[in-house]
């Protein structure tokens, strides 16, 4: 099989994104193609048209178009099982991906994928079915009669496709006609028009060969040749940061299942992904060198004199050599924070506390899982309920996530329960304090096995296709899958971090502030911690809407990160100075106290009046006064899927001031819940230790996402506001 090595990312684009005029000309092409025929879904057409029509409505209009009815009849259909394709080709040398080998190994293979790693995809296009499958050909047809007479000849190649999930095919061009038939499975298409040509990046890779050395097990050789021209960019999860021309394309995605047919355009850039064990044959037609497709490639070339249109492009999984970076990003870490957090939480449980009354069991005990299943159910019941709904930003897939906004109702409502069975029950705080390793284990076991679930169901049921493209298995599980996974109608993310994760936070310091009290008598220091921590979360349920316009939910995907750290990590560090203060009780004078609760009062209304600024800002479209005076922006427009977006960049108010300041008055806000363990050691500020690195990183991240947005724009405002969130320093 084909390869090509090399490209990790040092080297020129192939063909720079254009500027100037004539950006502003390619803009215009593909905002008018798009407003003026494309359109922003595939659509489906039930029956057949007849081939004039067909030819007129899609073949000259270069529109692609999902048809059932082409091959209903086929008997393959229903015939194509796998005992019926071993009886009739299980002999057959076939070659797959880059071996060969018989092809009821192959099957075999299919139905226990774990028994052989590697990638296995039977995909030769070299009209294989016809040549080499000519036993089974009479279950389908060597080609669709009424689209051969639309174009007026027979298909130039027909091909028999079969293979394992993990087999993608990467970003390419055709320059044929294509008729895609999916016989059992489905595929899973991201196109994009030939107008978005010039905002599809290119690198010139080395062409290398796959050498399998050992069972799945994988060298690429250099092969000699010229540096082949190929896409560098991952629809799945483009990398808008290094490519932001890519943000003026406009990907359409289609599922095209058993039994319907894609009419896939020449020269509409495709990207596929399959179901395991996806069966399907494609019919190839060479395409007609009118004067649109000629025309075509004036883009292409008017950017790069290399590339022309008509250069094929490999139908294969693209293999980058792998830096040291990608290294520690993809193998490394993902093990080390999986192992070293999930241990860590179970450790701060058994550091924070002097009690062993309760040890710790390796699976929890049955009040541990009733507390968190009473809590997890719960925190569902919110979501599931009828009420009023808010809608999150869209995906650049055009998904619109739906949420639940009922966040203060529930909030208040869960206190209120929670004291009232603190009324019936006194001695609950003080066992939920000695439980608390053994339920914190069944958080950990419980966010575990969700996170297990979520890549099952990333892998093998997505809500959309908007899944992360392979990668190493570890790696997915600590980032996740799906952007917006739902269970039961219920947004995961929704369930786990705003309803699950806070709750249980805002619960756990009350119990351990009326713990403490109990065991060693009332401490104003441990009021003022547990009750800036109220206000704190108080404040967050009644923005909760405002934070799905956050990085957790826009960028971030439902794994391990985030799902296993807000039903594990945050009610085991984020509560870990309430916790730690019961067995040691502070030592901070009324005083002392009252100055910290003034100080953390301060900072949550300045942390919060930073981000009631922006949004404020942006309710009204910048038509408002901060500080006494009209705010003060930078104007940005930018091209997107959707068309042209203007927005403005504020430079007033605390936004004028540094970047991210409301990072700055949070770490303050953290600061002063920890003060009142003063003189305990260092171990309650571990949570603010954890938020600094948390929040200097999160400064970086979101930068990177603004940059990439707004682009010169950004780059204006960091000018103006050079700080970001020590004036002067940082
Ligand atoms: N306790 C904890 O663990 C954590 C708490 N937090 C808190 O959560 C809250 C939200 O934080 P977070 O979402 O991370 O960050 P921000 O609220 O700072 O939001 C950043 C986004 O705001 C927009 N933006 C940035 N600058 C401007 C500007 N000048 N004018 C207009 N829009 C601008 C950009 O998004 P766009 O333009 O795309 O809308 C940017 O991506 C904060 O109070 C933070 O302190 C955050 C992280 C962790
Ligand atoms: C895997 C772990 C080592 C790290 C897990 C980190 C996550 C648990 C946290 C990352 C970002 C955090 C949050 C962001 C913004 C928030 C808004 C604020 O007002 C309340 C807290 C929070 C929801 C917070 C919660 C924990 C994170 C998701
Ligand atoms: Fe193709």
């Amino acid at each position: 099989m084909d390869a090509c090595s090399g490209g990790t990312g040092e080297q020129e684009l192939f063909n720079p994104p254009p500027e100037g005029k004539i950006k502003e000309a390619l803009l215009k092409l593909s905002t008018e193609a798009k407003e003026l025929y494309l359109n922003s879904q595939v659509p489906i057409l039930d029956a057949v048209p007849s081939p004039l029509e067909f030819y007129r409505e899609w073949v000259a209009a270069n529109k692609p178009v999902i048809l059932r009815g082409v091959t209903q009849h086929w008997p393959a259909l229903t015939k194509w099982t796998p005992d019926y394709l071993r009886a009739r080709l299980g002999e057959k040398d076939v070659s797959v991906a880059e071996r060969q080998m018989k092809f009821g190994k192959f099957l075999d293979i299919m139905e226990n994928p774990d028994s052989q790693p590697g990638i296995f995809y039977v995909q030769k296009q070299n009209s294989n079915f016809t040549e080499e499958f000519s036993e089974i050909m009479s279950d389908a047809a060597p080609e669709i009669p009424w689209f051969s007479e639309a174009l007026g000849k027979s298909p130039d190649a027909v091909n028999f496709w079969m293979g394992d999930e993990r087999a993608v095919t990467s970003m390419h061009k055709d320059h044929y006609e294509n008729i895609y038939c999916v016989i059992s499975g489905y595929k899973d298409f991201i196109l994009l028009p030939p107008t978005d040509a010039p905002w599809v990046p290119y690198r010139a890779y080395k062409p290398a060969t796959y050498r399998e050395t050992a069972p799945g097990t994988f060298t690429i050789e250099p092969s000699p040749g010229e540096e082949v021209p190929w896409i560098c960019i991952d629809p799945v999860a483009p990398d808008i940061v290094s490519y932001p021309q890519y943000m003026h394309a406009s990907p359409v995605q289609c599922r095209v299942r058993a039994g319907e047919a894609l009419f896939l355009p020449s020269l509409w850039y495709h990207h596929v992904r399959q179901s395991h064990g996806c069966v399907a044959v494609n019919f190839w037609y060479d395409m007609e060198y009118d004067v649109s497709s000629l025309s075509f490639p004036l883009t292409p070339s008017l950017l790069t004199p290399g590339v022309t249109c008509h250069r094929r492009e490999e139908n294969i999984t693209r293999v980058f050599s792998m830096g040291p970076y990608d290294i520690l990003r993809y193998y490394v870490g993902p093990p080390l924070i999986i192992l070293g957090a999930t241990a860590g939480v179970q450790l701060l449980a058994w550091l924070g506390t002097d009690d062993t009354s309760y040890p710790c069991q390796v699976m929890g005990n049955a009040s541990a899982w009733v507390t968190v299943g009473a809590v997890l159910l719960w925190a569902f019941a919110s979501l599931w309920v009828p009420g009023k709904e808010f809608y999150g930003p869209r995906t650049s897939f055009g998904y619109t996530p739906k949420y639940k906004a009922n966040g203060m109702q529930f909030f208040l409502v869960s206190i209120v329960t929670y004291l009232v069975l603190v009324l019936v029950f006194p001695h609950l705080p003080i066992h939920l304090y000695r439980n608390f390793s053994n339920i914190i284990v069944t958080c950990n076991l419980l966010a575990l096995l969700l996170c297990v679930f979520l890549l099952v169901k990333g892998k093998m049921w997505p809500d959309s296709a908007e899944v992360m493209e392979p990668k190493p298995l570890l790696y997915e599980f600590y980032r996740g899958m799906e952007l917006h996974p739902r269970i039961l109608g219920v947004d995961v993310k929704q369930l786990t971090n705003c309803r699950f994760g806070l709750l249980a936070w805002e619960l756990l310091v009350v119990n351990f502030f009326l713990a403490g009290w109990e065991k060693h008598g009332f401490s104003l220091a441990h009021l003022v911690s547990t009750a800036l921590q109220t206000v704190y979360l108080a404040k967050f349920y009644w923005w909760e809407t405002g934070y799905f316009n956050t990085l957790d939910i826009i960028l971030d995907r439902a794994g391990y990160y985030i799902c296993w750290g807000c039903l594990a990590f945050v009610p085991s560090l984020y509560t870990f100075t309430s916790y730690y203060l019961v067995a040691n009780p502070p030592v901070m004078n009324t005083f002392e106290s009252i100055a910290t609760f003034l100080l953390g009062i301060l900072a949550i209304s300045l942390n919060y009046r930073v981000d009631w600024e922006k949004e404020h800002f942006k309710a009204t479209n910048g038509r408002c006064k901060l500080w006494g005076k009209p705010a003060t922006y930078i104007e940005t427009i930018r091209e997107t899927g959707e068309g042209i977006q203007h927005s403005k960049l504020l430079t007033a108010g605390f936004w004028g001031v540094a970047r991210h300041l409301n990072y700055t008055f949070e770490l303050l806000l953290a600061l002063s819940w920890c003060l009142p363990g003063l003189g305990r050691g260092i171990l309650p500020f571990t949570y603010f230790i954890f938020l600094t690195i948390l929040l200097v990183h999160r400064v970086f991240r979101d930068e990177e996402k603004c940059a990439a947005k707004y682009g010169f724009f950004w780059d204006t405002y960091c000018s103006r506001v050079p700080y970001r969130m020590l004036p002067g320093a940082f």
